[in-house]
């Protein structure tokens, strides 16, 4: 299966969806950011900050995901563990900034 896209005449229909889908992304991307903020408080330890097991959890339900609709595993994936590392990053910082 695929997800339904607009039919675009011009690129600046084509720039018009990127930019609101973008949007959107960001909007997604700054909730996100926020439970990574709310796992900083709750993990006891600094040592649960980087959950491995948990990071192959979260690359298997995406490429789950890109089954349902239809998007390339692999640029998922690359994708992904490049954004939770920058996640990851994020989680340490809040982390000690919380018990200093
Ligand atoms: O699930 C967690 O434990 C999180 O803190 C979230 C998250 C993620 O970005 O999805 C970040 C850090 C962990 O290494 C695993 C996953």
């Amino acid at each position: 299966m695929s997800i339904k896209a607009n039919h675009c005449e011009n690129m600046t229909e084509v720039r018009a969806n990127v930019d609101r889908i973008d949007r959107l992304l960001v909007t997604l991307m700054a909730e996100r950011l926020n439970y990574i903020e709310q796992a900083a408080r709750i993990k006891p330890s600094r040592d649960a900050v980087r959950d491995e097991d948990r990071i192959e959890d979260v690359i298997a339900k995406v490429k789950a995901q890109c089954d349902i609709d239809g998007f390339d595993k692999d640029m998922a994936e690359r994708m992904w563990r490049a954004m939770m590392e920058d996640f990851i990053a994020h989680e340490f910082v809040k982390w000690d900034g919380l018990r200093k």
